[in-house]
C-alpha cells in the first residue's frame, strides 16, 4: 500500500507555479516534512503550532524537492534564507487545501462510496457500524480513524484523520485491494487543517456538539467552525448530510447542509426522518421502536446504552444516504456488534450476571457510561475504576465521586500508574468515593468485581477499554481486561462457563 502512483505535473495536480522557476514539472511524491522528502518531491511548507514549514525549504531543497508549495509567510522566509531558489513555487493563501486537493489527484483513486462523521463523541462508533452495515449487505467495505483501519483490510493509524498524503495513500491501496466502501471519522483538527478535503463524500454525520479540544480550537466557536466545515466545504452539494437534532447545534448544520443543496437526513427522537420512538432495555441489549419517514419498524439491538441506538440509527441513516435500501438496512442492525472497548460485554456468569468493559476515564464518561448501563441492569451496578498517572491530577477525584454517585459498589484499582506511586493515585481516587473496595492489582479487582455478582447484576470495568497493556514505569505488562474478566469467570463459575 505503500508504492507512489505515476509522477505527475504540477499542472495536472491543480498546482500553477507563480515564484521561483515558472516551469511546470514532474514530481514524484508529495512531502510535507522535509526530513522525509524524496527526489523530486514536491514539499509543502505549512504553518505550524511553534514554526512555520517555511523555514525548512532549504532542506527540502537539498533532499532534492523538485517543486514548493507554501504560503505567503512561508514564502517569505524561504526566501530570506535562500539566495536563489531554481525549483517552481507555488504561493496560495490556503496551502492546506491546496495539498489535499493535489494529494487527491496525485493518488487519483478512492474507494467509490466514502462517508465521514464529525461530531465530539461517537464517531468511532458511527464509523464501525456503518462499515459493519455494509458488510452484511455483501459489500468489501472498512471504517478508520481511532481504531485504525478496520474491516476488510486491518492497519494500523497514528491519527484518527491522517494528513492528506497518508490519507490519500491509504483510500489509493483500499481502492486497489478491492475496497469499494470506506467510513471515515473526521476529528475537528482534520477539519481545520482541510486533511479531508480532496475526499470526495457520498455522505457526512454530526454527531454531537460538547466540550473538548479547546487547547487547539481556543474558543466554542471556531470549534463549531471547524465541525461544521464539513457539510459547508468538504461534502459536495449532491451529497446527504446526517445530522442528529437531538443536538442544538443540529439547527445549525441543517442550515448549512440546505444553503449548500445537500439532500438532508435528520436523526432523532423527535419528528425527524429517522425517529427514535421508544426503546426497551434488558441485560444484553435493546428493543427498538423507530420510524423512517413515517413508516415505523422494531429492530433488536445486541448493545447497551441509549447513545449507541442513536450511534446506529446515525451510521444506517449514512448507508442509505449513500444509497443503500432502507429496508435492508434495518434488516442488518441486530447483527451489530459492539465497538472493542466500548460498552463491550466481555462475558457472563453462569448466574447471568454482566460484566462490560467500556474506554471511559474522564469523570463525564464514567458518569455517562454508568447512567447508560442502567436501564439495562435489574439488580445493582458495579463498577470498577483507576486513574492513569502522569495524567490529568484534577480528574481523579472527580472520577470517584462519578463512579459513587452512579454505581452502587465501587472497586479502586491501577490504570497505567506510569512513573507515579500506584497507591497515590488510588488514595486520589477515594477521596471521591471513600466507601469504595481498593485493591491495587487491577487483575485481583476483576476478580473480586466479578466475584461480587449476583443475579440480575452488572459489572462495568472502565478505564483501558481496547488497550492491551498495563504500564508501570518504564514496563508495559500484557493486561487486557476483556481477558481478564473471561479468566475470572471461567475461574469462578468453572471453565465451560
Ligand atoms: C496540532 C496539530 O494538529 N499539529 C499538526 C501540525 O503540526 P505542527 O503544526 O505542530 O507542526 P510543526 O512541528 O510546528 O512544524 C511545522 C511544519 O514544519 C514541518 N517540519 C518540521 C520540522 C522539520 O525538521 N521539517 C519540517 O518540514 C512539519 O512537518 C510541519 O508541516 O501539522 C503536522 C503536519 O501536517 C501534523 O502532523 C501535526 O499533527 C500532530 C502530529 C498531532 O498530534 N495532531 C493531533 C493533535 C491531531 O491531529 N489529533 C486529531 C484527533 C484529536 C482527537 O479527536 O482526539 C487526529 O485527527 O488525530
Ligand atoms: N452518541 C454519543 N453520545 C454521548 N456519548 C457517546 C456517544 N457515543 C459514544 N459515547 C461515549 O464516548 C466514548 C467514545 O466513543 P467513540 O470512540 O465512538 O467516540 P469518538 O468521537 O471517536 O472519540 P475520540 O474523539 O476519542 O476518537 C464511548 O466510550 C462512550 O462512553
Ligand atoms: N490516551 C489517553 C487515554 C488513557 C486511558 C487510561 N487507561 C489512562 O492510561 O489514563 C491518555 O493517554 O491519556
Ligand atoms: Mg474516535
Amino acid at each position: 500500500m505503500s508504492a507512489n502512483p505515476d509522477p505527475k505535473t504540477l499542472s495536472a495536480l491543480g498546482l500553477a507555479p507563480n515564484q521561483g522557476a515558472l516551469q511546470d514539472v514532474t514530481i514524484s511524491g508529495i512531502s510535507v516534512d522535509s526530513r522525509q522528502t524524496a527526489e523530486n518531491d514536491l514539499f509543502v511548507a505549512l504553518a505550524g503550532v511553534d514554526m512555520h514549514g517555511g523555514e525548512f525549504v532549504k532542506f527540502a531543497l537539498r533532499m532534492g524537492a523538485g517543486a514548493v508549495l507554501t504560503d505567503p509567510a512561508g514564502w517569505e522566509i524561504a526566501r530570506r534564507e535562500i539566495a536563489q531558489i531554481d525549483v517552481p513555487v507555488v504561493v496560495v493563501e490556503d496551502p492546506r487545501r491546496a495539498l489535499a486537493l493535489a494529494a487527491a489527484r496525485f493518488f487519483a483513486a478512492q474507494p467509490a462510496t466514502i462517508t465521514a462523521v464529525t461530531g465530539t463523541n461517537g464517531k468511532t462508533s458511527v464509523a464501525s457500524f456503518t462499515r459493519q452495515i455494509w458488510e452484511l449487505l455483501g459489500k468489501s467495505a472498512v471504517n478508520f480513524g481511532t481504531a485504525g483501519v478496520e474491516g476488510a483490510v486491518s492497519a494500523p493509524m497514528s491519527h484518527t484523520t491522517p494528513e492528506p498524503v497518508t490519507l490519500h495513500r491509504l483510500l489509493h491501496g483500499l481502492q486497489g485491494d478491492g475496497v469499494t466502501h470506506a467510513a471515515m471519522e473526521a476529528s475537528s483538527h482534520g477539519l481545520e487543517q482541510r486533511r479531508l478535503d480532496g475526499v470526495y463524500l457520498t455522505a457526512a454525520a454530526f454527531t454531537n456538539f460538547t466540550q473538548d479540544h479547546l487547547d487547539y480550537h481556543k474558543t466554542f466557536e471556531e470549534y463549531f467552525a471547524a465541525k461544521s466545515g464539513l457539510f459547508g466545504r468538504v461534502l459536495p452539494p449532491e451529497g446527504t448530510a446526517v445530522l442528529n437534532m437531538d443536538d442544538p447545534r443540529g439547527v445549525d448544520m441543517r442550515d448549512i447542509a440546505l444553503s449548500r443543496g445537500q439532500d438532508v437526513i435528520t436523526v432523532g427522537h423527535e419528528n425527524c426522518d429517522l425517529t427514535l420512538l421508544n426503546a426497551r432495555f434488558d441485560s444484553t441489549g435493546q428493543d427498538l421502536r423507530f420510524s423512517w419517514r413515517d413508516v415505523v419498524h422494531s429492530m433488536r439491538l445486541e448493545l447497551i446504552g441509549g447513545f449507541q441506538a442513536m450511534n446506529v440509527l446515525q451510521a444506517a441513516a449514512l448507508a442509505i444516504g449513500s444509497g443503500a435500501q432502507a429496508r435492508e438496512v434495518f434488516q442488518t442492525l441486530p447483527e451489530l456488534k459492539t465497538v472493542q472497548g466500548r460498552m463491550q460485554l466481555a462475558a457472563t456468569r453462569q448466574n447471568g450476571a454482566t460484566v462490560f468493559v467500556d474506554y471511559a476515564h474522564t469523570p463525564d464518561a464514567v458518569e455517562t457510561a454508568l447512567r447508560a448501563m442502567r436501564p439495562h441492569v435489574l439488580g445493582r451496578l458495579l463498577v470498577i475504576i483507576g486513574a492513569g498517572g502522569d495524567r490529568d491530577t484534577d480528574k481523579r477525584p472527580k472520577m470517584g465521586l462519578a463512579a459513587a454517585q452512579n454505581a452502587d459498589v465501587v472497586f479502586v484499582t491501577d490504570d497505567n500508574p506510569r512513573s507515579e506511586d500506584p497507591e497515590k493515585i488510588r488514595w486520589a481516587v477515594l477521596q471521591g468515593c471513600p466507601e469504595a473496595t481498593e485493591i491495587g492489582d487491577r487483575a485481583q479487582a476483576i476478580l473480586a468485581g466479578v466475584d461480587a455478582l449476583q443475579p440480575g447484576d452488572a459489572l462495568l470495568i472502565a478505564g483501558k477499554g481496547h488497550e492491551t497493556g498495563q504500564i508501570v514505569g518504564d514496563d508495559i505488562f500484557e493486561f487486557n481486561d476483556a481477558e481478564q474478566a473471561s479468566v475470572a469467570v471461567a475461574a469462578l463459575d468453572g471453565l465451560g462457563a
